[in-house]
Protein backbone atom coordinates (compact mmCIF):
# COMPACT_ATOMS: atom_id res chain seq x y z
CA UNK A 1 0.00 0.00 0.00
CA UNK A 2 1.22 3.53 -1.13
CA UNK A 3 1.09 6.41 1.52
CA UNK A 4 -0.64 8.92 0.61
CA UNK A 5 0.93 11.80 -1.55
CA UNK A 6 0.68 14.85 -3.50
CA UNK A 7 1.02 13.30 -6.98
CA UNK A 8 1.75 17.34 -8.01
CA UNK A 9 4.87 17.72 -5.65
CA UNK A 10 8.23 17.63 -7.47
CA UNK A 11 9.80 13.90 -7.03
CA UNK A 12 6.50 12.26 -6.07
CA UNK A 13 6.21 9.34 -7.60
CA UNK A 14 3.07 7.73 -7.44
CA UNK A 15 1.42 3.89 -9.14
CA UNK A 16 -2.52 3.69 -10.48
CA UNK A 17 -4.66 2.26 -12.65
CA UNK A 18 -5.94 4.46 -15.82
CA UNK A 19 -9.60 4.55 -15.68
CA UNK A 20 -10.51 7.10 -17.93
CA UNK A 21 -9.24 9.01 -21.13
CA UNK A 22 -10.34 11.58 -23.02
CA UNK A 23 -8.19 14.19 -24.78
CA UNK A 24 -5.04 13.07 -23.64
CA UNK A 25 -6.57 13.78 -20.51
CA UNK A 26 -5.98 10.75 -18.34
CA UNK A 27 -7.98 9.76 -14.67
CA UNK A 28 -6.02 7.83 -12.63
CA UNK A 29 -7.08 5.89 -9.29
CA UNK A 30 -4.22 5.39 -6.80
CA UNK A 31 -4.21 4.21 -3.69
CA UNK A 32 -3.18 7.99 -2.87
CA UNK A 33 -6.61 9.22 -4.65
CA UNK A 34 -8.19 9.93 -8.14
CA UNK A 35 -6.14 12.62 -10.13
CA UNK A 36 -6.40 13.48 -13.82
CA UNK A 37 -2.56 13.20 -15.46
CA UNK A 38 -1.03 14.38 -19.12
CA UNK A 39 0.96 11.76 -20.19
CA UNK A 40 4.27 12.76 -21.18
CA UNK A 41 5.08 13.43 -24.84
CA UNK A 42 7.81 10.89 -25.14
CA UNK A 43 4.80 8.15 -25.68
CA UNK A 44 3.28 9.79 -28.63
CA UNK A 45 6.88 9.78 -30.52
CA UNK A 46 6.79 5.97 -30.06
CA UNK A 47 3.93 5.59 -31.13
CA UNK A 48 2.42 4.36 -27.57
CA UNK A 49 -0.52 5.68 -26.00
CA UNK A 50 -1.65 5.03 -22.29
CA UNK A 51 -5.15 2.88 -22.55
CA UNK A 52 -7.43 2.78 -20.50
CA UNK A 53 -7.12 -0.05 -17.76
CA UNK A 54 -3.44 0.50 -17.93
CA UNK A 55 -1.11 0.54 -14.96
CA UNK A 56 1.08 3.73 -15.29
CA UNK A 57 3.83 5.53 -13.02
CA UNK A 58 2.92 9.11 -12.72
CA UNK A 59 6.49 11.32 -11.54
CA UNK A 60 5.97 14.76 -11.08
CA UNK A 61 2.66 15.51 -12.18
CA UNK A 62 3.19 13.50 -15.58
CA UNK A 63 2.57 9.82 -16.80
CA UNK A 64 6.22 8.83 -16.99
CA UNK A 65 5.75 5.29 -17.52
CA UNK A 66 3.53 2.70 -18.77
CA UNK A 67 3.73 -0.34 -16.78
CA UNK A 68 3.29 -3.78 -18.98
CA UNK A 69 0.09 -4.88 -20.36
CA UNK A 70 -1.37 -8.24 -19.76
CA UNK A 71 -3.05 -7.49 -22.76
CA UNK A 72 -5.01 -5.09 -24.96
CA UNK A 73 -8.34 -4.55 -27.12
CA UNK A 74 -8.39 -1.75 -29.77
CA UNK A 75 -12.30 -1.62 -29.51
CA UNK A 76 -13.21 -0.62 -27.37
CA UNK A 77 -9.43 0.57 -26.17
CA UNK A 78 -8.92 -1.28 -23.18
CA UNK A 79 -5.98 -2.59 -21.56
CA UNK A 80 -5.15 -5.31 -19.08
CA UNK A 81 -8.64 -6.85 -19.34
CA UNK A 82 -9.24 -10.12 -17.41
CA UNK A 83 -12.84 -11.27 -18.71
CA UNK A 84 -15.05 -10.59 -20.91
CA UNK A 85 -18.69 -11.41 -20.27
CA UNK A 86 -20.66 -12.38 -23.43
CA UNK A 87 -24.51 -11.50 -23.39
CA UNK A 88 -26.29 -13.89 -25.38
CA UNK A 89 -30.15 -14.12 -25.20
CA UNK A 90 -32.00 -17.37 -26.27
CA UNK A 91 -34.62 -15.51 -28.40
CA UNK A 92 -34.42 -11.81 -30.70
CA UNK A 93 -31.99 -11.84 -31.66
CA UNK A 94 -31.69 -15.89 -31.22
CA UNK A 95 -28.05 -17.01 -30.62
CA UNK A 96 -24.99 -17.19 -33.51
CA UNK A 97 -22.75 -19.75 -32.55
CA UNK A 98 -20.10 -18.37 -35.10
CA UNK A 99 -20.40 -15.40 -33.96
CA UNK A 100 -20.11 -16.16 -30.54
CA UNK A 101 -17.11 -18.77 -30.58
CA UNK A 102 -15.29 -16.07 -32.50
CA UNK A 103 -14.77 -13.67 -30.04
CA UNK A 104 -14.46 -16.74 -27.76
CA UNK A 105 -11.52 -17.53 -29.86
CA UNK A 106 -10.38 -13.60 -29.59
CA UNK A 107 -10.58 -13.49 -26.17
CA UNK A 108 -8.60 -16.86 -25.27
CA UNK A 109 -5.98 -15.91 -28.03
CA UNK A 110 -5.70 -12.52 -26.15
CA UNK A 111 -5.81 -14.36 -22.63
CA UNK A 112 -8.76 -12.67 -21.54
CA UNK A 113 -11.23 -15.50 -19.74
CA UNK A 114 -14.61 -15.90 -21.75
CA UNK A 115 -17.95 -15.98 -19.83
CA UNK A 116 -21.12 -16.96 -21.17
CA UNK A 117 -24.07 -14.96 -19.76
CA UNK A 118 -27.41 -16.14 -20.92
CA UNK A 119 -30.40 -13.87 -20.83
CA UNK A 120 -34.20 -14.09 -22.10
CA UNK A 121 -34.26 -17.94 -20.61
CA UNK A 122 -37.86 -17.47 -19.88
CA UNK A 123 -38.69 -17.06 -23.67
CA UNK A 124 -36.58 -20.30 -24.94
CA UNK A 125 -35.01 -23.46 -22.83
CA UNK A 126 -31.04 -22.37 -22.61
CA UNK A 127 -30.40 -26.08 -22.11
CA UNK A 128 -28.92 -27.09 -25.34
CA UNK A 129 -26.52 -23.69 -25.77
CA UNK A 130 -25.59 -24.29 -21.80
CA UNK A 131 -24.62 -27.78 -22.46
CA UNK A 132 -22.08 -27.23 -25.50
CA UNK A 133 -20.48 -23.91 -23.29
CA UNK A 134 -20.14 -26.66 -20.33
CA UNK A 135 -19.35 -29.00 -22.28
CA UNK A 136 -16.45 -26.74 -23.55
CA UNK A 137 -15.42 -25.62 -20.19
CA UNK A 138 -16.91 -21.83 -20.33
CA UNK A 139 -18.37 -20.50 -16.86
CA UNK A 140 -21.71 -20.08 -18.17
CA UNK A 141 -24.50 -18.15 -16.09
CA UNK A 142 -28.09 -18.14 -16.62
CA UNK A 143 -30.05 -15.07 -15.88
CA UNK A 144 -33.53 -14.80 -14.67
CA UNK A 145 -34.90 -11.96 -13.25
CA UNK A 146 -37.82 -13.65 -11.59
CA UNK A 147 -34.50 -15.24 -9.49
CA UNK A 148 -32.98 -12.68 -8.04
CA UNK A 149 -29.79 -14.98 -7.30
CA UNK A 150 -28.98 -15.49 -10.84
CA UNK A 151 -28.12 -12.06 -11.24
CA UNK A 152 -26.02 -11.91 -8.27
CA UNK A 153 -24.26 -15.03 -9.50
CA UNK A 154 -22.73 -12.41 -12.20
CA UNK A 155 -22.30 -9.64 -9.88
CA UNK A 156 -20.27 -12.12 -7.86
CA UNK A 157 -18.11 -13.28 -10.52
CA UNK A 158 -16.51 -9.49 -11.24
CA UNK A 159 -15.17 -8.94 -8.26
CA UNK A 160 -11.85 -8.39 -8.13
CA UNK A 161 -11.82 -8.65 -11.67
CA UNK A 162 -11.69 -6.09 -14.02
CA UNK A 163 -14.46 -7.41 -16.74
CA UNK A 164 -16.34 -5.85 -19.32
CA UNK A 165 -19.38 -6.99 -21.28
CA UNK A 166 -20.33 -7.54 -24.91
CA UNK A 167 -23.35 -9.04 -27.15
CA UNK A 168 -25.49 -8.08 -30.02
CA UNK A 169 -27.91 -5.14 -29.88
CA UNK A 170 -30.75 -6.16 -28.12
CA UNK A 171 -29.12 -9.07 -26.34
CA UNK A 172 -30.11 -7.46 -23.02
CA UNK A 173 -26.84 -6.16 -22.02
CA UNK A 174 -28.49 -2.54 -20.33
CA UNK A 175 -31.59 -4.35 -18.72
CA UNK A 176 -28.41 -6.95 -17.01
CA UNK A 177 -26.34 -3.77 -15.71
CA UNK A 178 -29.58 -2.60 -13.98
CA UNK A 179 -30.14 -5.53 -12.22
CA UNK A 180 -26.14 -6.09 -11.63
CA UNK A 181 -25.92 -2.55 -10.44
CA UNK A 182 -27.90 -2.54 -7.46
CA UNK A 183 -26.69 -5.96 -6.18
CA UNK A 184 -23.20 -4.55 -7.32
CA UNK A 185 -23.46 -1.44 -6.33
CA UNK A 186 -20.91 -0.20 -8.65
CA UNK A 187 -19.62 3.34 -7.92
CA UNK A 188 -19.80 6.95 -9.89
CA UNK A 189 -23.25 6.62 -10.35
CA UNK A 190 -24.65 3.74 -12.94
CA UNK A 191 -23.18 1.89 -15.87
CA UNK A 192 -26.62 1.24 -17.23
CA UNK A 193 -27.38 5.36 -17.32
CA UNK A 194 -24.51 5.63 -19.66
CA UNK A 195 -25.94 2.79 -21.84
CA UNK A 196 -28.03 3.33 -24.79
CA UNK A 197 -26.96 7.26 -24.77
CA UNK A 198 -24.61 9.22 -27.57
CA UNK A 199 -24.81 5.51 -28.93
CA UNK A 200 -21.67 5.26 -31.60
CA UNK A 201 -20.43 8.85 -31.16
CA UNK A 202 -18.08 8.22 -28.52
CA UNK A 203 -15.64 5.10 -28.50
CA UNK A 204 -13.52 6.21 -25.55
CA UNK A 205 -13.59 3.58 -22.81
CA UNK A 206 -14.40 3.68 -19.45
CA UNK A 207 -13.50 1.63 -15.73
CA UNK A 208 -16.15 1.68 -12.83
CA UNK A 209 -14.85 0.60 -9.64
CA UNK A 210 -16.82 -2.22 -8.24
CA UNK A 211 -17.07 -2.41 -4.45
CA UNK A 212 -15.13 -4.80 -2.65
CA UNK A 213 -12.64 -4.58 -5.66
CA UNK A 214 -12.23 -4.72 -9.43
CA UNK A 215 -13.80 -2.74 -12.09
CA UNK A 216 -16.37 -3.01 -15.25
CA UNK A 217 -15.59 -1.43 -17.90
CA UNK A 218 -18.12 0.39 -20.05
CA UNK A 219 -17.81 2.07 -23.49
CA UNK A 220 -20.44 5.12 -23.46
CA UNK A 221 -23.26 4.08 -26.23
CA UNK A 222 -21.06 1.53 -27.65
CA UNK A 223 -20.96 -1.47 -25.75
CA UNK A 224 -20.32 -3.60 -28.93
CA UNK A 225 -17.11 -6.00 -28.88
CA UNK A 226 -16.15 -6.04 -32.54
CA UNK A 227 -13.73 -8.05 -34.69
CA UNK A 228 -11.34 -6.55 -37.47
CA UNK A 229 -8.51 -6.89 -38.55
CA UNK A 230 -6.59 -6.90 -35.26
CA UNK A 231 -8.45 -9.59 -34.31
CA UNK A 232 -7.22 -12.28 -36.67
CA UNK A 233 -5.89 -15.75 -35.33
CA UNK A 234 -3.73 -17.26 -37.22
CA UNK A 235 -4.39 -20.58 -38.69
CA UNK A 236 -2.03 -22.66 -36.76
CA UNK A 237 -3.26 -20.47 -33.74
CA UNK A 238 -6.65 -21.42 -33.99
CA UNK A 239 -6.90 -24.66 -32.40
CA UNK A 240 -5.15 -23.54 -29.22
CA UNK A 241 -7.88 -20.77 -28.98
CA UNK A 242 -10.76 -23.62 -28.38
CA UNK A 243 -10.09 -24.52 -24.86
CA UNK A 244 -11.94 -28.22 -24.98
CA UNK A 245 -9.54 -29.34 -27.69
CA UNK A 246 -6.35 -29.06 -25.92
CA UNK A 247 -6.26 -32.83 -24.20
CA UNK A 248 -6.60 -34.00 -27.98
CA UNK A 249 -3.56 -31.56 -29.55
CA UNK A 250 -0.82 -33.35 -30.55
CA UNK A 251 -2.29 -36.95 -30.53
CA UNK A 252 -3.46 -36.94 -34.23
CA UNK A 253 -1.49 -39.05 -36.72
CA UNK A 254 -0.05 -36.19 -38.84
CA UNK A 255 1.71 -33.84 -36.64
CA UNK A 256 0.89 -31.07 -38.85
CA UNK A 257 -2.69 -31.99 -38.93
CA UNK A 258 -5.30 -29.07 -39.38
CA UNK A 259 -8.01 -31.17 -37.65
CA UNK A 260 -10.02 -30.14 -41.26
CA UNK A 261 -10.57 -33.28 -43.08
CA UNK A 262 -7.34 -35.58 -41.91
CA UNK A 263 -7.57 -39.17 -41.24
CA UNK A 264 -6.50 -40.59 -37.92
CA UNK A 265 -7.09 -37.33 -36.62
CA UNK A 266 -8.08 -37.54 -32.59
CA UNK A 267 -9.71 -33.99 -32.35
CA UNK A 268 -12.25 -35.68 -35.27
CA UNK A 269 -12.62 -38.11 -33.56
CA UNK A 270 -13.23 -36.43 -30.15
CA UNK A 271 -16.77 -35.10 -31.67
CA UNK A 272 -17.43 -38.07 -33.15
CA UNK A 273 -17.50 -39.64 -29.88
CA UNK A 274 -19.45 -36.58 -27.93
CA UNK A 275 -15.88 -35.56 -26.00
CA UNK A 276 -15.90 -31.94 -28.07
CA UNK A 277 -19.35 -30.07 -29.00
CA UNK A 278 -20.15 -30.16 -32.79
CA UNK A 279 -21.08 -26.61 -33.16
CA UNK A 280 -17.77 -25.50 -31.53
CA UNK A 281 -16.03 -27.67 -34.17
CA UNK A 282 -18.01 -26.30 -37.13
CA UNK A 283 -16.88 -23.03 -35.76
CA UNK A 284 -13.61 -23.57 -35.52
CA UNK A 285 -13.69 -25.05 -39.52
CA UNK A 286 -14.96 -21.78 -40.44
CA UNK A 287 -12.74 -19.95 -38.79
CA UNK A 288 -10.25 -22.36 -40.00
CA UNK A 289 -11.02 -21.59 -43.81
CA UNK A 290 -11.13 -18.03 -43.53
CA UNK A 291 -7.83 -18.21 -41.74
CA UNK A 292 -6.22 -19.70 -44.65
CA UNK A 293 -7.25 -16.86 -47.12
CA UNK A 294 -5.03 -14.49 -44.75
CA UNK A 295 -2.29 -12.63 -46.59
CA UNK A 296 0.64 -12.33 -44.34
CA UNK A 297 0.53 -8.10 -44.47
CA UNK A 298 -3.17 -8.54 -42.72
CA UNK A 299 -1.24 -10.93 -40.02
CA UNK A 300 1.33 -8.42 -39.03
CA UNK A 301 -1.06 -6.14 -37.66
CA UNK A 302 -1.72 -8.08 -35.09
N1 LIG B 1 -38.28 -11.65 -21.65
C1 LIG B 1 -37.08 -11.11 -21.43
N2 LIG B 1 -36.79 -9.92 -21.97
C2 LIG B 1 -35.57 -9.38 -21.75
C3 LIG B 1 -34.60 -10.04 -20.94
N3 LIG B 1 -33.49 -9.27 -20.92
C4 LIG B 1 -33.76 -8.19 -21.67
N4 LIG B 1 -35.02 -8.25 -22.18
C5 LIG B 1 -35.68 -7.27 -23.06
O1 LIG B 1 -34.98 -7.24 -24.30
C6 LIG B 1 -34.97 -5.92 -24.84
C7 LIG B 1 -33.55 -5.48 -25.14
O2 LIG B 1 -32.82 -5.40 -23.91
P1 LIG B 1 -31.64 -4.35 -23.67
O3 LIG B 1 -31.18 -4.54 -22.28
O4 LIG B 1 -32.07 -3.00 -24.08
O5 LIG B 1 -30.59 -4.91 -24.72
P2 LIG B 1 -29.11 -4.35 -25.06
O6 LIG B 1 -28.25 -5.55 -25.22
O7 LIG B 1 -28.69 -3.36 -24.05
O8 LIG B 1 -29.37 -3.70 -26.46
P3 LIG B 1 -28.62 -2.45 -27.11
O9 LIG B 1 -28.85 -1.28 -26.21
O10 LIG B 1 -29.29 -2.32 -28.44
O11 LIG B 1 -27.18 -2.84 -27.24
C8 LIG B 1 -35.66 -5.03 -23.81
O12 LIG B 1 -37.01 -4.85 -24.22
C9 LIG B 1 -35.60 -5.84 -22.53
O13 LIG B 1 -36.68 -5.56 -21.67
C10 LIG B 1 -34.94 -11.31 -20.36
O14 LIG B 1 -34.16 -11.97 -19.67
N5 LIG B 1 -36.20 -11.78 -20.64
ZN1 LIG C 1 -6.21 -33.57 -36.06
Amino acid sequence: MQTRIDPMQTGSVLTGTIIKAIGGLYTVESPSGVFDFRARGIFRNRGQSPMVGDRVQVKNGVIDQLLPRKNNLIRPPLANLDQLLFVVSMYKPAPNLLLLDKFIAIAEYKQITPILVVTKADLEDPAPLVEIYQKAGIPVYVVEYAIPRTVDAVAACLRGKVSAFTGNSGAGKSTLLNAIDASLQLETGSISEKLGRGRHTTRHAQLYPVQGGGYVADTPGFSTFETNQYDIIRKEELAGCFREFAPYLGQCRFQDCCHTAERNCALRQAVEDGEIPRSRYESYCRMFEEAKGLKEWELKKN
